[in-house]
């Protein structure tokens, strides 16, 4: 795949009907013609996301590997670069680093709910012993 194919700004605002639709994520478009009738997040929220720079939207959700795997079939080409459309750059490795971050906040906030469960544990076992010895 060395010669991908550029999409412009304007075949990008163009194909933003269900039976033709571009989506853009890290400078890549995406046909989702097929998948969205099946996009458990519902049609609207990637309806919402034609003609501009989606990115943001689908990083927020927080997506799977899974619908990583399922962008990669959906892969058309890259987006025009100095376009009409400003595009955040994709800093070294783009996708694979938000989801390490992503996995990094994930793990962060089970440490949340592990650490006062532990706590929490402890006290009780505190308890338990100490008044077994008085
Ligand atoms: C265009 C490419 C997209 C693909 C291939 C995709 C794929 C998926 C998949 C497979 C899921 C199930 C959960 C998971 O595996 O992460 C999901 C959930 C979801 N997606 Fe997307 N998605 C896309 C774009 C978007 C966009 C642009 C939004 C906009 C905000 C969005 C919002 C959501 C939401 C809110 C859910 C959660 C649904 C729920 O659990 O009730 N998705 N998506």
């Amino acid at each position: 795949m060395s010669e991908s194919k550029v999409i412009t700004y304007e075949e990008l605002k163009k194909n933003n009907k269900k039976d033709s639709l571009y989506i853009l994520i890290h400078q890549k478009v995406y046909n989702v013609s097929k998948f969205i009738d099946e996009h458990p997040g519902g049609d609207e929220v990637i309806l919402a996301e034609t003609g501009k720079d989606a990115t943001e939207a689908f990083e927020d959700v927080g997506h799977s590997d899974e619908a990583r795997a399922i962008l990669k079939d959906l892969y058309i080409g890259e987006f025009e670069k100095d376009g009409a459309l400003k595009v955040k750059p994709a800093h070294n490795g783009g996708a694979a680093n938000s989801q390490a971050v992503n996995t990094a906040v994930q793990q962060g906030s089970n440490m949340m709910y592990f650490v006062p469960l532990a706590m929490l544990g402890a006290y009780f076992a505190w308890r338990y012993y100490s008044n077994g010895s008085l």
